[in-house]
This record gives C-alpha cells, sequence and structure tokens, in this order.
C-alpha cells in the first residue's frame, strides 16, 4: 500500500514565482524596448511604401534634381537624377529587410540543421560536417559573392544567398557545441527511454534548451547581411533598378560639398536598422544571461555525494519459486536460465578508448537474465559497472563506448546486432527507465505534465495520454495530480519528481523497468515511500526489474535475485536470501556488514502478499 509522503501533503503550496519568458523579461528592459520598437518602426516604414510614398522610386523628374528636404511632394528632397528620396528609403529598407532575412536565413538554416546532426549523432558523421563546414570556413566569402557575380545574375537575392552559405560554418560550430554539451543532459536520455523519435528530441528538446544563442546570433547575421548587401550596392554590384541604402550612398558621395544632406538620409535609415538588430541582440544576450528568480534544477551529469539509504534487511522472504542466475562467475545457486526470460545478457562488455589507444573494459563478461514478474538487484559500489550495464541495455552509453554481446535479448528479440534501432522501438513501451536524479531528468523548459504526456502520443490521443498520465500521478501518491501536471519540475519536491518519472515510465505498460539508484537523490524518508511504490506497481502490472543500487539493503527490501558486481565483473550472483544466509564472496560479505553501518530507513515494513506466502 503506498502512503502519501508526508513532505508532499507539507509542500505543495508551490513556489509562486514562475519563470517568465524571455521575450516577457526583454521588454521589461529599455534597451530591449528601444531596439524592438526602432527595428518594428523601420520594418513597418518599409511595408508602408505603397502608402507612404508619391512617387515610384525609380520614377525620375530632373526639374527636382538636387531639391532640398521639405520640398512639396518630395519630403525628403531629390538626388542628383531627380528621384525622391523618401520613396528610395523606404524601398531601400525593404531590400536591407529581404536580405538580412535571405542572409541570415540561409546561414541559420544550413548551420543549425547540420549543428544539429553533427552534434546529437557524433562520431563519423560529426567528423565529416566539422571538416566540411571547417573547410567552408576557410574561403573568403566576401571575395567569393563578388566572383561569382556574374554567375548569379547580379541579383541581390542570390548574392545575399551566397552570403549566407558563408555564414552558416558561425552557426554550425556553434549549434554544434552547444548541442554536444545538451545530448548527455539526464532529460534528454529520458525522453530517448520514452521512446520519442531523434528527430523529435532535437526538435523539442535539444533545439529548444538552445535556442537562446541561435536567436542572439540571428540578429548579428541578419545585421551583416544588411551591412554587406549595401557595401556591395556601394560599389556597384547589383542592378541600378533595385533602390538600396548603397547605391543611395554611392550616389550622394557625388554631391558630398553641394549636397551633403542626401549622405544623410541612407546612412540614417541603415544605421538605425543595423543598430537596431545589434542592439536587440545584445538585450536579449543580457535577458539570457541575467538570473531568473526560479532556479532551474541542475541537469548536468551528476554524481553527487551518495547518500546510502540503508534499510533493514528483509531476509525471510519467501523466494522458494526464485529463478536462479546464469552468471558465469561465482554463483551460489544453480545457474539455470529462468524460462521466458524477458531479458537476457550474455557476455557483455563495454569498453572505451583510452588515449594510450588501448581499450578500457567497464563491463567485462557480464551475463544475467530478468524473468517476467521479478526483481533483480545489481548491487557494486560505485564505479562497478552497474550503470554502464544498465545503460547498455537501455541504449544510452556514450557514441565512443564500445558494446559487446553474445546475445542482449529484450523481450525475445535480440537487439546486439542493430541495437540503436532495435531499442528505440523498445522504448517506452517494453522497457522504461526510473532514473537516478528526478530533477535532471525533466527538462526545465517544460511542464511536467508536457514531458510525460509526450511519450505517449505516438500510441494514443494527446487526450487520452493526459487522462492517463493524471491517472497515474494521482495512482503513485500524488495529492494534487493537476498541479502537478502543470507545474515546472523546479516547482515540485524530489520525490514529486520521482513519482512523476516513475507515472510516466509505467504509463507505457513497460514489461521490464529499468531503475537506477532510484531512490539515492531523495531525502531519506522519501526513499521508502519511492520503495514502497516500485514494489506495489512491479507486483500491480507484473514487471520484471533491474534494479541498480549500491545498497544491499535496498535489495534486501525488494529484489528476488542479485548480481554482485566489481570492477565491471560480477563477483557472485543469486537469490537474494541465499546470498545473505551465505555470501561466497569477500566482498559480497563486506557490502552486507555494511548495511549496519547505514542509516536505517525503513522501520515500518509493510505485508507484502509475497511474505504472507
Ligand atoms: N564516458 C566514459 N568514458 C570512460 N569511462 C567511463 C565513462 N563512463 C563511465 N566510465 C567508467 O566506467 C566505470 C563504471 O562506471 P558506472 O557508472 O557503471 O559505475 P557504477 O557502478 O554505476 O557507479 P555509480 O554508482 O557511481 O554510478 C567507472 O570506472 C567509470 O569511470
Amino acid at each position: 500500500m503506498t502512503t502519501v509522503d508526508p513532505q508532499l501533503v507539507a509542500q505543495p503550496a508551490l513556489p509562486a514565482r514562475r519563470r517568465s519568458g524571455a521575450f516577457r523579461r526583454l521588454l521589461r528592459r529599455p534597451l530591449g524596448v528601444s531596439a524592438l520598437a526602432a527595428l518594428l518602426a523601420i520594418v513597418a516604414l518599409g511595408l508602408l511604401e505603397p502608402v507612404l510614398s508619391i512617387h515610384d522610386p525609380n520614377f525620375a523628374d530632373l526639374a527636382f534634381a538636387n531639391a532640398a528636404p521639405g520640398t512639396p511632394d518630395w519630403p525628403l528632397g531629390g538626388d542628383r537624377f531627380g528621384r525622391d528620396i523618401w520613396a528610395r528609403s523606404l524601398a531601400a529598407i525593404n531590400v536591407s529587410v529581404i536580405s538580412g532575412l535571405i542572409g541570415a536565413g540561409t546561414g541559420l538554416v544550413l548551420g543549425t540543421v547540420f549543428g544539429l546532426i553533427s552534434g546529437y549523432i557524433g562520431r563519423r558523421v560529426d567528423g565529416v560536417l566539422s571538416w566540411t563546414f571547417n573547410l567552408l570556413m576557410t574561403f573568403p566569402a566576401l571575395v567569393l559573392v563578388i566572383v561569382l557575380y556574374p554567375v548569379t545574375g547580379g541579383t541581390y537575392q542570390s548574392m545575399m544567398f551566397i552570403f549566407g552559405v558563408f555564414l552558416a560554418p558561425g552557426i554550425f560550430r556553434l549549434v554544434r557545441n552547444l548541442v554536444v554539451g545538451v545530448r548527455s543532459e539526464l532529460y534528454v536520455d529520458a525522453a530517448r527511454v520514452s521512446g520519442l523519435s531523434d528527430p523529435r528530441i532535437l526538435s523539442r528538446h535539444v533545439l529548444y534548451i538552445i535556442r537562446g544563442p541561435i536567436i542572439i546570433s540571428a540578429a548579428f547575421l541578419a545585421s551583416a547581411a544588411v551591412g554587406v548587401q549595401a557595401g556591395l550596392a556601394f560599389l556597384g554590384l547589383g542592378s541600378n533598378q533595385v533602390p538600396s541604402f548603397g547605391s543611395m550612398t554611392s550616389d550622394a558621395f557625388i554631391n558630398i560639398y553641394s549636397q551633403p544632406v542626401q549622405l544623410v538620409w541612407p546612412s540614417l535609415f541603415l544605421s538605425l536598422l543595423i543598430g537596431s538588430l545589434v542592439l536587440l541582440g545584445n538585450a536579449y544576450r543580457d535577458v539570457l544571461a541575467a538570473p531568473q528568480g526560479a532556479s532551474s534544477s541542475s541537469s548536468r551529469r551528476r554524481r553527487p555525494g551518495e547518500k546510502a539509504a540503508a534499510v533493514d534487511a528483509r531476509m525471510d522472504r519467501d523466494d522458494t519459486s526464485t529463478p536462479t542466475l546464469s552468471a558465469p562467475t561465482l554463483s551460489t545457486t544453480s545457474p539455470a536460465t529462468p524460462a521466458g526470460g524477458l531479458l537476457r545478457v550474455r557476455e557483455l562488455r563495454v569498453e572505451y578508448p583510452q588515449p594510450d589507444d588501448t581499450l578500457r573494459a567497464v563491463v567485462d563478461g557480464v551475463s544475467f537474465d530478468v524473468a517476467q514478474g521479478e526483481i533483480v538487484g545489481l548491487v557494486g559500489e560505485s564505479g562497478s559497472g552497474k550503470t554502464q550495464t544498465a545503460f547498455s541495455i537501455l541504449g544510452l552509453l556514450p557514441p565512443q563506448a564500445r558494446i559487446s554481446a553474445n546475445e542482449l535479448s529484450i523481450a525475445g528479440e535480440n537487439v546486439i546486432d542493430s541495437h540503436r534501432t532495435a531499442l528505440r522501438k523498445l522504448r517506452g513501451s517494453v522497457i522504461a527507465y526510473i532514473p537516478q536524479e528526478p530533477m535532471a531528468n525533466l527538462d526545465p523548459s517544460f511542464t511536467v505534465g508536457s514531458q510525460l504526456v509526450e511519450g505517449l502520443t505516438s500510441r494514443m490521443s494527446r487526450k487520452e495520454a493526459t487522462a492517463t498520465i493524471l491517472e497515474l500521478l494521482a495512482r503513485v501518491g500524488i495529492p494534487d495530480p493537476m498541479r502537478t501536471f502543470k507545474s515546472y519540475p523546479h516547482e515540485i519536491s524530489g520525490g514529486m519528481a520521482q513519482r512523476a518519472l516513475i507515472a510516466g515510465a509505467v504509463a507505457g505498460r513497460p514489461k521490464l523497468l529499468i531503475a537506477d539508484e532510484p531512490t539515492t537523490a531523495l531525502d531519506v524518508t522519501v526513499q521508502a515511500e519511492i520503495l514502497d511504490l516500485l514494489r506495489d506497481l512491479q507486483s500491480e502490472y507484473g514487471m520484471g526489474v533491474l534494479l541498480v543500487t549500491h545498497n544491499f539493503g535496498v535489495v534486501a527490501d525488494l529484489c528476488d535475485r542479485v548480481l554482485v558486481m566489481r570492477n565491471g565483473v560480477v563477483v557472485e550472483s543469486g537469490a537474494v536470501r541465499e546470498i545473505f544466509r551465505n555470501p561466497q564472496h569477500e566482498y559480497t560479505q563486506k557490502l552486507i556488514s555494511s548495511i549496519l553501518d547505514e542509516d536505517t530507513v525503513r522501520t515500518d515494513l509493510p505485508v507484502t502478499a509475497k511474505d504472507e506466502g
């Protein structure tokens, strides 16, 4: 029976401060508002050109050549050919804005798409793409735009497209490096395990979290494109039928001594446009850099100081029907394999390349099974290879890891040969994951509910998924499911976050649940509650559970069988009861005796059906 965590009842008066969006915070800054207002005003002037200008920008009347500003119908005067400077300025705004959009847009699309792919996939794809963009970066962009001028037909749009291609490497490097930093975040792993496709993870989680620097760069790229287009037009590159601040400045230069005011108008509009873009980018950067009222959880990959979750060893579990392990190493019971194994691992090996080009095995020849409805503990001290074993099964190892196995079958499907693709199909529905640090596994940018629903939308409608998640949030003991559903991760406690993640993990009715130290990051009083909940859900859904822990007390409390790991190998395995009664390996004896040194968490052991049986 699951009881409600008293902390949850005491705490749900959630912190009132919700994070406001970056755009809203930008509007609270004088610099941001002024820059945005100036930019919008200029763009509006360009859009209203047909209404605001009396003459066509190319219409010439020599009677008004060099007309002074304020001449009726020629508000800013006439240029040396008798063209309306006001009409030409408005048209030039549109040309500049389109140039900024094409140049920055091309650079952003190419740089962002390939940066995401390169950073996320890594390995050879990363190598090839990085090399290609680095090569592109070595080309002198402006010279090439000028050299290719005849080929492109001389339109400013095509010149800006080519310029945009040369802007892409900067964005590529930025995005690629940001993605490399984000791809190992635990909430990205969590999204992967919940069954989301890579494009969905990239667009929803990764791109969303790195959008700030991209938006800032977009403002600077657009200002660069506007400036370059004006510069090229000043040099005479481009059609003289297209009004541009560059060509207007060039014309004004000829009259600089007789009509210096003609130089003022294009320079003023151009400076305002470029200046507002640059200042807007700066203001947005300041907004993102400023600390916010509400803190998001630290989502860096861990390891915080490990806190022992000791429980009293429950030795009297009825395990007569418990299947035994088929571990290749010392086993205290017969090595028979459980029939109908849900998970079968044979000779699993995980290696990492070292600086001297050798490979270091962190998991070395591990073999075991998990049958439907049983809980298998994977126990060992820090660094023994437990998480690497679990991550191998989940497909969450980093790209540099080398994984091999004679067999790695999940629900009868050997996934070792087509590891990535095969696992993608199984995640969420057949295999689910409960992480060690619940806060770090929730994306701070989205509400808890939206993240949990997301993992279900491939199987049911959004409405059904929402109803399922709300039901499960209540089932896992969250007092106000709707409130938690609508909260951001920083607005709920660690215990509540772990309950929410457990709800998300079991929502797809998985057959196999992998829990990696699910209580380590939690308060001592919450740990027992979460263990109770896990036991309840496991027996309710009949799942097989692989429980990673460093604590033999937790094993005694929950598990049917246990594997003891040390330095990447299984040193002993068998039924929990047997191992506790008669530990063979010195290391197992040490781990068991260490339970007595740790704090006692559980004093109110619930009587379960198993106990009664
Ligand atoms: N990306 C990596 N590159 C190289 N070695 C790694 C990498 N990740 C983990 N290791 C090594 O693998 C070994 C096993 O790590 P693992 O995380 O599986 O330990 P663990 O038993 O789960 O310990 P903990 O309880 O501290 O998480 C460690 O020695 C660790 O240094």
